[in-house]
Parts: C-alpha cells; structure tokens; sequence
C-alpha cells in the first residue's frame, strides 16, 4: 500500500484556514475521509494530487512530493471528482478512456487492447464508439474512474464521487470502488454508509484531525456529536 503522510500542513486561502496543523500517517487499503461541511474533507484529499500546495508543512504520498514531483505523482495518483461531467475531456467514450495514456509511448494496438480491457472491466464495452457526453451519470461517473483506472495508478482519490448520482448508480460506483477495484483508496463523502465499509476512518472538523480509526467508532462518534448541534 501506499504510505500517505502529511507533517504539520497548513493551507491557508485569502480568508480563510482550511487545514490547521495537519499531520497523518495513512496506509489502510480503503481510507474514508468525513466531517462536517467546510471541514477541510476536500482539501485533504487535493494536497494528495497536488491540485492545492500546502502553505506550511509536508506532504508525501509514497515519499512522492505531489507539488513538486507532479509528473512522478500523477502516474500512482488518480483522482475522481464529484461531478462526472466536468471529468470527460474527449469526444468518445473510448477516446476519453485513453486520454490518460497520452504522452507514455505506447502503441496504438496496445492503447487499443488496454482501452477494451478497461472499458470491459467497467461494463461499458458497448459504448466504445459512442459520444461520452450521451452517456448516464452514473456510466459518466464510471467512464471517469476507467480514465483514472487506465493510467495502473496505485492509488486513487474520490472526492464525493457518489454525490450527483442517483440511488441505483451510486451503489455501483460505490461498489466498484469499495469492492471490485484493487487499487488503494481515499474517499471523501458524507455518505456514512460507504465510510463504514472502508478499513479506517478519519474526520476532519475546522481544518484539523480530530479522530480517526476504525469506521464504526468514528462514525458513532460523529453522528453523536452531529445531533448536538
Ligand atoms: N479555493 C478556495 N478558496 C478559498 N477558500 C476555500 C477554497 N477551497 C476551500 N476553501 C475553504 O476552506 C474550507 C474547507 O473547505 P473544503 O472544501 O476542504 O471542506 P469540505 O470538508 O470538503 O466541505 P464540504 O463537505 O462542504 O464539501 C471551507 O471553509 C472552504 O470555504
């Protein structure tokens, strides 16, 4: 698994502290990211792509800095956003899926047989030719994850990646993530019921770590305090 660990990070927007002081040791296979809104969740989880630079402190993902060393970070580190449609870049389905494998030197018949396998693996073999943006939410949101998934990151991060989905499409996304992909995963989400099936669970509150460990504790803890307020 890949070790993440962040040393004393500080993010400081005009305004306003999103994360205060952060340090963390993650090595847990299905790592779940909660907390109230505002609480620093999705911040998080962009320092681990480099998409924000911490003001202040360190971040290592693998001992890779995601700042500084982006070109070596993006090949281990995919990322899933919320919305699906912001995420597909390409005219055709199968021509978004391959997108990612720009620029690596690989020949258009292995392109070819990757962008199969991978469409294969996600059910959606028979939209290859198709125009990406025809496709459901739920079939935009695994088109994303194939993209990702094509790159063989060893990590992927997912930033409410259920959050614009129906019930139906959000459980297959969920289970495709939780269950089917053997990739290491963060997931960000207020979906409660998905933190519970990952292997530890750490809550931000005002920009800090305020507890972590294993999912049932932490949400228990979370929701008692939820109620107070
Ligand atoms: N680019 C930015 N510029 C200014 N402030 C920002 C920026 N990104 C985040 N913030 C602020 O930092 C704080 C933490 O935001 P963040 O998006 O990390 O929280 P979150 O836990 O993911 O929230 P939510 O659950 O509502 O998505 C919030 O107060 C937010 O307004």
């Amino acid at each position: 698994m890949t070790d993440i660990e962040l040393s004393a990070v500080t993010v400081e927007f005009p305004g306003r502290t999103a994360l205060r002081d952060v340090s963390v040791h993650l090595h847990q296979r299905r790592i779940a990211v909660i907390g109230s809104n505002g609480s620093g969740k999705s911040t998080f989880a962009r320092t681990l792509n480099g998409l924000v630079t911490p003001t202040t402190g360190e971040v290592r993902v693998h001992g890779i800095d995601p700042v500084r060393q982006s070109r070596q970070l993006r090949r281990r580190v995919g990322f899933v956003f919320s919305n699906p449609d912001i995420q597909i870049i390409m005219p055709t389905v199968a021509e978004d899926a391959a997108f990612s494998l720009r620029g690596r030197g690989l020949s258009r018949a292995e392109v070819r047989e990757r962008v199969a396998a991978a469409l294969d693996r996600v059910g959606l073999s028979e939209y290859a030719d198709s125009p990406a943006h025809s496709l459901s939410g739920g079939q935009k949101q695994l088109l994303a994850l194939c993209a990702v998934l094509i790159g063989e990151p060893s990590l992927v991060v997912a930033d409410e990646p259920t959050a614009y989905l129906d019930a139906a499409n959000g459980r297959r996304i969920a289970r495709f993530l939780l269950d089917e992909m053997p990739q290491q995963l963060v997931l960000a989400t207020h979906d409660l019921r998905l933190a519970a099936r990952c292997d530890i669970a750490v809550r931000f509150e005002d920009g800090q770590v305020v507890d972590q460990g294993d999912p049932a504790p932490v949400i228990a803890r979370y929701e008692h305090d939820q109620d107070q307020t």
